[in-house]
């Protein structure tokens, strides 16, 4: 059987017509339009096509977008400054500082310096917090666009048994919260595991975080299984041309699909969601400094 293909670009479109509403509204009825300052240190091109997209669409939902960009060699001291500029300016709803930032910088203290209500990335360790303890914080845009996904495709998650594979505190770990919330089994994989094959065989859901290319086999996923593929892996495609690349996921996605009752494509499947989570946790932000109910 080949698996439903979980279309992460509509579903996207719908979370974002949402936050269009609600942006209305808050102009509208209160006089206030959310704002996203977005911070981009260097060029890193896994990061360029997501300040693109998210540039774009800030501005088809209505809100304001602010943008600063530094070049590589920037000291760490300038963009605190900047974050804490951010903090204190009334127009700014949200802070997202692009990572990876340049090696000489210490991204903790920068990602602890955003004020964690403006903290629409979900890093700050007060909103990893909340969520680790059931807490009332924001999450990180990635995981919850995945839960989402398969809160749409399956409803209710408790008892189902899932793997998350890859531990980062942006992905893995924020993920693995979400889904043991929900009442799934956990289990998370990484790279020291021993039989990750006999691992993901075993999960009704497969949430593959890991960022090698198709490195979850096809072979290795249980019969109607549901797969949220995060990887974007930009790999060579010469067969488009000389120096063409293509995105693929972390997913061995034809032979996935043959196993998978659904499964997210790469591209056209989180990373949508994780924009639209963004615009999501902008007007949450905005709503929440405000004191307004929604
Ligand atoms: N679609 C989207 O919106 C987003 C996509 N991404 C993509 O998701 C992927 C993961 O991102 P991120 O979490 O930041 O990545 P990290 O590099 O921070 O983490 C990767 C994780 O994968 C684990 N891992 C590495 N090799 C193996 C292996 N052979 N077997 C099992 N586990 C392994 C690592 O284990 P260990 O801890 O032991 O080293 C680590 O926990 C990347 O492709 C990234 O581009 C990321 C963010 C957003
Ligand atoms: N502070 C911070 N927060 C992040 O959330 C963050 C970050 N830094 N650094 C980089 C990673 C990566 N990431 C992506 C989000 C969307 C797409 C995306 O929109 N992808 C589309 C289009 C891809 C394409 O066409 O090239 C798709 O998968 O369909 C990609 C990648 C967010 N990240
Ligand atoms: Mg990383």
């Amino acid at each position: 059987m080949s698996a439903h293909i979980i279309d992460g670009k509509a579903f996207a479109a719908s979370v974002r017509s949402d936050v269009a509403k609600d942006v209305q509204s808050l102009k509208q009825k209160h006089g206030i339009t959310p704002g996203l300052a977005v911070v981009i240190v260097g060029e890193d091109p896994a990061s360029q096509v997501y300040v693109r997209n998210k540039v774009k669409q800030t501005s088809e939902v209505g809100m304001n977008g602010f943008h600063f960009e530094y070049p590589a060699d920037t000291q760490e001291e300038e963009v605190l400054q900047k974050v804490h500029e951010l903090n204190n300016d009334p127009a700014v709803n949200g802070i997202l500082v692009q990572l990876p930032l340049p090696d000489h910088m210490n991204e903790t203290a920068i990602i602890e310096a955003i004020s964690p209500e403006k903290d629409v990335d979900g890093f700050h360790v007060v909103n990893s917090g909340l969520l680790a303890t059931g807490g009332k914080g924001l999450v990180p845009c990635t995981p919850l666009g995945c839960y989402l996904m398969l809160k749409d495709h399956l409803g209710d998650l408790s008892g189902k048994k899932a793997i998350v594979v890859g531990r980062s505190n942006i992905v893995g770990k924020p993920m693995a919260q979400l889904l043991l919330d929900a009442s799934c089994t956990v289990t998370i994989a990484h790279s020291r595991t021993k039989d990750l094959p006999a691992e993901v065989a075993q999960a009704d859901i497969v949430v593959a975080a890991v960022g090698r290319p198709e490195m979850i086999k096809g072979d290795w996923i249980k019969q109607d299984a549901t797969v949220i593929d995060v990887g974007i892996n930009r790999i060579p495609a010469p067969e488009r041309g000389q120096g063409k690349h293509r995105l693929v996921g972390d997913v061995e996605y034809a032979t996935a699909s043959e196993n998978a009752g659904a499964i997210t494509p790469v591209p056209g499947g989180v990373g949508p969601m994780t924009i639209a989570c963004l615009l999501k946790n902008t007007v949450t932000a905005t709503y929440r400094q405000n004191d307004i109910k929604k």
